[in-house]
C-alpha cells in the first residue's frame, strides 16, 4: 500500500482560480488588492521566495509593491520601509521577509506592521485574536502556513473534528500557531505540541491520527513512529545537495518510508509550500474585501 498524495500544487492552483474571480469582483467595485514585500539583504533563497510571491500576484491580478534594502540597512531604515508600506494606500497587505539580517531587532520590526495589513498573520495583535476568539469568527489575517495546512487537509476530505493531531516543532510560524487554529470550536481537533525537550517523541507521534512535521530536521518522521493509516503533513524545509545532480534541493521532515504506512502524505516540494503562498494571496484579498466593505 502506498499513501495518497495531499496535492498542494493542484490545491493552490484551484485556490488561485477562486481568488482571481474575487479580484475581478473587487475590480468592478474600483478596488485593487496590492501585496507589498520588504526584503532586506541579498540571500538568494529569500530573493527567490519574494520573486515567487510577486509572480503569484501577477497571476491572480493583485498589484505588487516592493521594498528592497541592502544587507547593511540600519534598524531605522528597515522601520522606515515598514512605515512606507503601512501608509501606502496601494498596499492592502504586506510581509517582511524573514529572517532579517543579524543586528536587526525582528520583534520590533514586526510589531510596527499595521495589524490590518499583516499579510503573514504573525503580528502580536492578530496572534492574540487567535488566542482569544476561540468560538467566534475571526475577521483579521491568520498565519499562512497553518491556514494552508488546514485548507489542504479539508479539501482532501481529511476529518479534523475529534482527530488527535501531533505537531512536531515549536517554531512561531507553524508549530506554535497551528494548534490555535486546530483547537478552535469550528475545527475541534485535539493537539499535542512536541519539541526538542519532548521526552518521548515516538509515543506522541504513534498516537496521532494526523502528524504535522515542522521540526526542520530531515527525515525525523520515520515509518516506525507513524500509526498505520495516519495522515502526515511535511512542513520541513531543509536544503541538501543532491548527490546525483549536485544541485541544492528541499528535504522535508518525513522519511520516504512513511509512504508505505500512512494513508495520506503531503509531498515536499509540492505540498505545504504552494499552499502557504496561496494563503498569503488569500489574506491580501480578504483584507481588500474588508476595506471595500
Ligand atoms: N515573512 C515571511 N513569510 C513567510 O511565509 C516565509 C518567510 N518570511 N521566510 C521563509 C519562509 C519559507 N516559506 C516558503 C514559502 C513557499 C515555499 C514553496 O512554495 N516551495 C515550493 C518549492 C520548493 C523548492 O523546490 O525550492 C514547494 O514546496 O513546492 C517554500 C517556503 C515562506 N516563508
Amino acid at each position: 500500500m502506498t499513501a495518497q498524495v495531499l496535492d498542494g500544487k493542484a490545491t493552490a492552483a484551484a485556490i488561485k482560480g477562486e481568488l482571481t474571480a474575487r479580484v475581478a469582483e473587487l475590480a468592478a467595485r474600483g478596488v485593487r488588492p496590492g501585496l507589498g514585500t520588504l526584503l532586506v539583504g541579498d540571500d538568494p533563497g529569500s530573493r527567490w521566495y519574494v520573486n515567487g510571491k510577486h509572480k503569484d500576484c501577477a497571476e491572480v491580478g493583485i498589484a505588487s509593491i516592493r521594498e528592497d534594502l541592502p544587507e547593511t540597512a540600519t534598524q531605522q531604515e528597515v522601520e522606515d520601509a515598514v512605515q512606507r508600506l503601512n501608509n501606502d494606500p496601494a498596499c492592502t497587505g504586506f510581509i517582511v521577509q524573514l529572517p532579517l539580517p543579524k543586528g536587526i531587532d525582528t520583534h520590533r520590526v514586526l510589531e510596527l506592521i499595521d495589524p490590518a495589513k499583516d499579510a503573514d498573520g504573525l503580528h502580536p495583535t492578530n496572534l492574540g485574536r487567535l488566542v482569544l476568539r476561540v468560538n467566534e469568527p475571526i475577521d483579521s489575517p491568520l498565519p499562512c502556513t497553518p491556514r494552508g495546512i488546514i485548507e489542504l487537509l479539508e479539501r482532501h476530505g481529511v476529518e479534523l473534528a475529534g482527530a488527535d493531531v501531533t505537531v512536531v516543532g515549536r517554531g512561531t510560524t507553524v508549530g506554535r500557531s497551528i494548534g490555535l487554529l486546530l483547537t478552535r470550536r469550528a475545527i475541534n481537533a485535539t493537539v499535542t505540541l512536541t519539541h526538542t525537550g519532548t521526552a518521548d517523541l515516538a509515543e506522541h507521534t504513534r498516537n496521532a491520527d494526523i502528524i504535522v512535521a515542522a521540526a526542520g530536521v530531515p527525515g525525523i518522521i520515520t515509518a516506525d513512529i507513524v500509526k498505520p493509516g495516519a495522515v502526515v503533513v511535511d512542513v520541513g524545509v531543509s536544503r541538501a545537495t543532491d548527490p546525483e545532480t549536485g544541485k541544492s534541493r528541499v528535504v522535508g521532515d518525513v522519511d520516504p518510508g512513511v509512504l508505505e504506512i500512512a494513508s495520506w502524505v503531503s509531498p515536499n516540494p509540492g505540498g505545504v509550500g504552494p499552499m502557504t503562498r496561496a494563503m498569503l494571496l488569500s489574506n491580501v484579498v480578504d483584507t481588500a474585501e474588508r476595506l471595500a466593505g
